[in-house]
Order: structure tokens, then sequence, then C-alpha cells
């Protein structure tokens, strides 16, 4: 059955009886088969499973009868990521007629290819955000004579105006679209008081070409005669940095992250939405419009927060996908996890300028207002379109490491990003999260860690890790890392975060506190990445970890009220003093033959007034 022909809107649960609605289903069952329901953005897809089934398995099937690939699916139930590939459909509580949500994380690339009425042939692999007004600007790079103004794509015999985007021309999941220069123009433009008027005449291919036309013109190619000039007069955008205390000052490397993107806005280079990830992450140009800069993901666009472009429900107590964070707080936790990826020196001075240990590329919370994000209650030019998140700086990268085996990858690489996960309690490390980019001095492979919008939570019941099951994780840690662990201070960062503005909940500082200390124990007895990671991350969804079990027991002998400082204390010197000690306990952890792939927060804020610092937590809500 294909996606379209079950395809209903809007989703009701009631539209999702399987009895009724699709007997079919019913007649197939063995005793632990049940019928479930996906849901595709608008389409709702009948699944038959087993109780028993791995969800691995399931992603399987989804892929032999849906095409989507296994690595690109995400697959949610009532607000919660099944992430866990070994575990069981039941383990999850899905069960007989119930309603998944699956986000499928396409990739942004698409093959293209150009053909002209005499026979010429342009291949390209275009992002989907890209429009055909960018489209037509390579062709015009790479085929000599084929000026702009002389192009005119069509698709299916439809032709394409510029603003169309690529994503919106592939009907299904083509493979490759194949456009068609089906003729040549002439192009002759002349003002006419404040508007401009254009004239098209088409052309045999081989005649001269016209001039080319400035950017703001292009628009009326397809239309022709006459036209407003686009010229806005006043900006449409707004972008502007939202951080900290008066006595922090924009490092350089953020601040030219700002005026670049600032700078592709101001040309018209339009935000582009990613179609991977399962939040809203947009893409923003350089003036040229031929560069990413950065990477924008507002808050009110992440996984189950109300404007959310997959269309994930909204999640119903405020709690993330993972477990233990809250919907509408990636942002503040991407620009803590760079804040706190010291350089190898230690924290960053004022200056602000080094590279962390582990890579996370620079990231500051921005102010934004574009009519190119996700308002699905329509949008003007007003404040209250205004929207909040993290700014990255873009990463050049070829592709992630879910991608490719992870045998190429450097020991010291993976080992950085153990340390930065084990440290800061990751929920979201799998291997789609880990770009792949090459050292330009040496062509060395390098890692770069990105998508930290789950780091810090309050438990560390959806901590998983895929590196832990790579080779480079059984190896021991070089002297240099056991150095850098060693300098770690866990109260040190709490504080540095406070003065960045985030007053960490109570729970989360919590978790750095015992994830912290864990990394620093581990590593000073000798443990590999993976003997630590073991420690922290579930080995099946319903077996406590063993630093679960820790703080279960330091939570039942600790005095409610006592404060996180002495919780702490108990858990390191009592209970993980003892896992250290006790040989037996580390011995239990042992690489296993199973496959496993894969608050209130409160940012003070005194862009608005340097005198008086406001919470973030009145910005946010
Ligand atoms: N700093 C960066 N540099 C280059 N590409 C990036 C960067 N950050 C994110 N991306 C790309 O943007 C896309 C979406 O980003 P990301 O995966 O962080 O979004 P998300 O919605 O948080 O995803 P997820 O579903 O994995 O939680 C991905 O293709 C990713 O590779």
């Amino acid at each position: 059955m294909s996606m379209a022909s079950v395809a209903l809107s809007p989703v009701h649960d009631e539209s999702l009886d399987s009895h009724r609605n699709f007997p079919w289903l019913c007649g197939l069952r063995s005793s632990d088969s049940i019928g479930i329901f996906l849901v595709v953005g608008r389409s709702i897809i009948p699944l038959q499973v087993m109780e028993s089934d791995s969800i691995a398995s399931v992603k399987l099937r989804i892929q032999a009868s849906q095409g989507f690939f296994v690595k690109k699916q995400k697959l949610v139930f009532e607000g919660r990521e099944l992430a866990r590939g070994n575990s069981q459909v039941r383990d999850y509580g899905v069960a007989d007629g119930k309603v998944l949500h699956l986000v499928v994380r396409l990739s942004n690339l698409q093959a293209i290819t150009v053909g002209t009425v005499c026979g010429k042939v342009y291949k390209f692999r275009v992002d989907r955000g890209r429009s055909v007004g960018y489209v037509k600007k390579q062709i015009a790079k790479r085929g000599k004579g084929l000026a702009l103004v002389d192009q005119e794509l069509v698709c299916d015999g439809e032709e394409l105006e510029d603003q169309r985007l690529i994503t919106d021309i592939c009907k299904g999941n083509d493979a490759v679209i194949h456009l068609l220069i089906r003729k040549s123009a002439k192009l002759r433009g002349k003002p006419v008081e404040k508007d401009f008027e254009l004239s098209i005449e088409a052309l045999d291919l081989n005649e001269k070409k016209a001039d080319s036309v400035g950017e703001h013109q292009q628009g009326a190619l397809s239309m022709g005669y006459r036209v407003i000039e686009r010229k806005p007069l006043l900006r449409e955008f707004l972008l502007e940095p939202l951080i900290v205390n008066s006595k922090i000052q924009l490092p350089l490397v953020i601040r030219e992250l700002f005026k670049s993107t600032f700078n592709g806005l101001d040309r018209g280079n339009e935000p582009i939405r990613s179609s991977e990830g399962s939040g809203g992450a947009y893409f923003m140009q350089d003036s040229s419009g031929q560069k990413y800069v950065s990477i924008f993901k507002p808050i009110d666009e992440e996984p189950m927060a109300v404007n959310n472009p997959q269309g994930l429900p909204l999640s119903i107590d405020g709690e993330g996908l993972k477990k233990g964070t809250r919907v509408g707080e990636g942002a503040l936790r991407e620009v803590a996890a760079y804040i706190l990826d010291h350089p190898k020196s230690g924290p960053r001075t004022f200056s602000g300028e080094e590279r962390g240990f582990a890579g996370v590329p620079p990231t500051a919370m921005v102010k934004c207002l574009h009519r190119g994000f996700n308002h699905p209650d329509g949008y003007e030019f007003d404040s209250k379109n205004i929207k909040i998140g993290s700014l990255q700086m873009f990463m050049e990268n070829n592709g992630s490491c879910e991608d490719r085996g992870p045998s190429s990858f450097p020991v010291a690489e993976v080992h950085k990003i153990s340390v930065l996960d084990i440290r800061l309690a990751n929920a979201d490390r799998h291997a789609g999260n880990i770009l792949v980019s090459k050292d330009s001095e040496h062509g060395q492979i390098v890692l770069i860690p990105i998508d930290h919008g789950y780091c810090f939570p309050t438990n560390f019941e959806d901590c998983t890790f895929d590196w832990l099951y790579w080779p480079q994780a059984q190896q021991p840690y070089s002297h240099d890392t056991v150095e850098y662990i060693k300098a770690l201070d866990a109260e040190q960062d709490i504080a540095l975060l406070r003065f960045h503005g985030w007053d960490m909940p109570p729970e989360c500082a919590r978790t750095l506190c015992i994830s912290t200390m864990l990394l620093k124990k581990g590593a000073e007895r000798g443990l590999t990445p993976f003997a630590i990671g073991s420690i922290m991350c579930r080995e099946t969804l319903r077996k406590e970890s063993v630093i679960e079990q820790i703080v279960q027991e330091a939570q039942d002998a600790v005095l409610p009220g006592s404060g996180t400082d002495s919780f702490s204390k108990w858990v390191g010197s009592t209970r993980m003093g003892r896992l250290f000690k006790d040989n037996g306990q580390l011995d239990r952890i042992r690489p296993s033959n199973h496959s496993w792939p894969g608050t209130a927060c409160r940012f003070v804020d005194s862009s608005q007034n340097n005198t008086k610092p406001k919470t973030y937590s009145a910005l946010l809500t």
C-alpha cells in the first residue's frame, strides 16, 4: 500500500481503529502480533509487528515496505524516541492500535541532471533547500555561454520559477530529478519611474547571449513585462545576539559568525531548512549565497515544541524527546556544551578564540526574525514572530560517522568525543551527530561533535553513546587526555555557566558533578572510554545502569533538601569509591557481543539592559 493511498489529515485517534479502518490487518495476527500506525508527515501507514520485535527489526520492516533507510529513521512514541535498536517494541509500551511517529531524515542533497535542447548534460548534487535560481547560477558557472538570463528550466513540461525550492520539485523519493533548459531568452530592462520594466524574447540557443542582469531582477524572468523592482528599502529581518551579562565581551569568532550571517540575510539570501533532523534547523548563507556560514535552531521548532516543522505532536508534560530534558531548552544546552568544551589549556579567557578539546563548533544564543522560518500561523514582520535559538558555526564536512565504518577514525578523535559525552551525560550521541572532516594540513580525519541539545539531563536514563562499541573505545586514554580530564572541575563549570547566564537547575548540576566525577575517577584508574561509558549507559532499556543505581542509593541515603553538594560528595566518597575499589563490579563491565546500534532554565540576558540583568526564562516563555 502506498503512503499516499492512506493519507489522512489531520491525524485523530478515532481514525486509528485498526478493526474498523484496516480489517485486513486483524486477519493476519499471531499470538503477540499487534497492529500499529506509523504517522509520517500527513500520512498514516498501518503496520503489523510483534511485541517481541526489536526496534531495529521494525525499522528494517519499514525500510523494506516504505524504502526509508534504517539509519534515516527516527521513531517516536508518546514523546519518547525509540532509540535503542536492541530493545523490544513492548519495552517501550507500544501496544495494539498505538500510534508511532516516524521522522525520516532525508539527505539534504538531491541529484539533478540538466539537459539543454542541444544535448548537453550537466550533473549536480544540490541541497534540497536550494532554489531553482541557485541551480541556474551553478549552470551558468559550468556552462560556457549559458548566462542566467538565457535559462528557462523545465521539469515535466512545467516551467520552474526561480524561487521554487528543489525539495518541492522532488516528487516522492526521486533519486534524480531531470531538468531541461527549454529555451534561451533575451532580456531588456529599463527603469520606468519607481518600477522596472522587463521584456523577454525567446532566442535561438546559438544566438549571441544578452547581458546579464542584477540578482534582484531575476525573479521577474519567468513573468516578463512590468514588475515592481524588489529592492527593499527597510531590512525585513532581525538578527541579534542574545547573551549574557554585560561583563562578557563576545569573542571575535562569535562576532564574525553574526556578521557573516547578518550579511547573508541582508543580501536577501534566505535561511534554508535542513531536511535532516527532527527539529527546525536552518542553514544560513553568506553574502554571496554560495556558502553556508551557520546553523540556526529556533527553540519553538524543537521536536515536540509548538512550531516543530516535522509534525511531531506537542509534548504533554514538557519533557523532551530524551528523558530528563525539557522541550525548548535545546539551544541553551547547545551553547552550554560549547562553553564547557574547554581548550586543552583550560577554560577560555575573555578572548574566547581557542578551539575546545572536543571541537564543539562555536555556538551562541540569538534572536532572529525572518519570514523563512516555520510560521504555521502566518508571518508578519512583527516582534511577536521573533525566534530565539542557537546559532552555530557551519562546519565543512564529508558527511557524518553514520555514513562509514568506524575503523578509519583516529583513536584520539574518538576519545575526545567520549570525554565530552561522558562529562556532559549526552543523551543523543548517535553517529549522525558526529561530522567527518579532514585536517587541511595533514589530511587526517577530524571528527566534529554537533547537536548537543540533549546534554545535562536530570537523570542518566537515556544516555547512549554510539562510540561505545567502536574499537577505539577499548583503548586507554593517552597521557595528555588523562591530564586534561584531571583538570576538569564541575563546580567551576557550573559557575562558568552561571556567569554566562545559565543558572543550571540543581538536578542538571548534579548530573554534571556526578558524570565529571565518574570520568575523573575512571581515567585516574586507567579505565578505557568503554569501561567508563558502560557505567553510565543502560545495556538494555529496562536495566538501570550502574550510575543510576548509585544515584538511587544516594537518593535513599541523603536527607531530602541536603543540596547538590552533599549529594555528590556522598556519591563520590561512598558508593563510587566502592565501585572503583571493587574489582568484581568493574569486571562485569566487559565488551558484550550484542549489537547496539547505535527545568526551568535561567539564562541571564543583559543585552537589553546593561545594568539590570533579566533571566532568559522570561524571554523563553
Ligand atoms: N555545525 C554544523 N555544521 C555543519 N552541518 C551541521 C551543523 N550542525 C548541524 N548540521 C547539519 O544540519 C542537519 C540538522 O542538524 P541536527 O542533526 O543538529 O538537527 P536536529 O533536529 O537536532 O537532529 P536530530 O534529529 O539528530 O536530533 C544535519 O544534516 C546536520 O548534519
